[in-house]
């Protein structure tokens, strides 16, 4: 790896589906220890770009370079190292329901990391420790609130020792009262160093974790910046005026 290199970047990264064009040239690079955190508009491709960017949805062009090194969409070896380096949390758990929390955890470290069933239960225990879930690891998922399934998720894609977690609007299939937990499970990754990207609408996330905000807007990054820049008082920023409204829209569920 070339030292001088970003941890990820991405290069004018285009995706359509059938005669629709999701995602036009976009590109941004991540440095280690960085977050950014995508927003904007519904339907702006906020989704698609993280999922572009771990190869679930592979690009029509364009190019991704982790750590200096260009991941070919066509090997195999390159994807399959590509999703272990780069975690990914999704809005609605992806967890498996008919395995425990903790069996959620060690089946990835057992069948990709090819750990012994021990040693898997030993880090799956300390991941779930970490999430505050210590005493949770027999329950299965229907046993679990939706704050406890997403701190697994967590919990799961941590274990596999990730350079990068992405996550794709983590807290928004949570009920108002479960939201919180999650969110001080992300900021206590933040304070570790944990390099992110993340689709959010929560303004507490986006404002005190975002190293970088990109507002991503019908397929393209329309406006990109610290927080501090782009929500400050009488900027005129698109984010700023998206932020706002989303104040105001969570003022009114309170
Ligand atoms: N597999 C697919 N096939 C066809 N269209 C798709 C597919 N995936 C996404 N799209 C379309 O791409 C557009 C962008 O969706 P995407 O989910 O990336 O946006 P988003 O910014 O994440 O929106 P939201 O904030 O609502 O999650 C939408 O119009 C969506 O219908």
């Amino acid at each position: 790896m070339n030292e001088n290199s970003p941890i990820l970047r991405v290069e004018n990264i285009t995706k359509s589906f059938a005669d629709n064009t999701i995602l036009n040239q976009v590109s941004f690079q991540l440095e280690k220890g960085e977050i950014k955190v995508l927003i904007g508009p519904s339907g702006g491709g906020k989704s698609t770009l993280l999922q572009c960017v771990n190869c679930l949805v592979i690009p029509d062009s364009g190019r991704i370079f982790l750590e200096g090194k260009q991941v070919d969409f066509s090997r195999r070896q390159d994807l399959y190292l590509l999703r272990q380096q780069v975690g990914m949390i999704f809005q609605d758990f992806n967890l498996f329901d008919h395995l425990t929390a903790l069996d959620n955890i060690t089946i990835a470290l057992r069948k990709v990391k090819k750990k012994s069933r021990i040693e898997a239960e030993q880090r799956a225990r300390q991941e779930l420790e970490q999430v505050g879930l210590a005493d949770k690891e027999d329950l299965y998922p229907a046993q679990l609130s939706g704050g406890q399934k997403q701190r697994v998720a967590i919990a799961r894609a941590l274990a596999m020792d990730p350079k990068i977690l992405m996550l794709d609007e983590p807290t928004s299939a949570l009920d108002p009262e479960l939201i919180g937990e999650v969110i001080a499970v992300i900021k206590q990754l933040a304070a570790r160093g944990m390099t992110m990207i993340m689709a959010t609408h929560q303004i507490s996330l986006i404002s005190t974790l975002a190293d970088e905000i990109l507002f991503m807007e019908k397929g393209s990054i329309a406006e990109h910046g610290a927080p501090e820049i782009l929500l400050g008082a009488g900027n005129n920023s698109k984010t700023r005026g998206f932020c706002n409204r989303l104040d105001e829209l969570s003022g009114v569920e309170k």
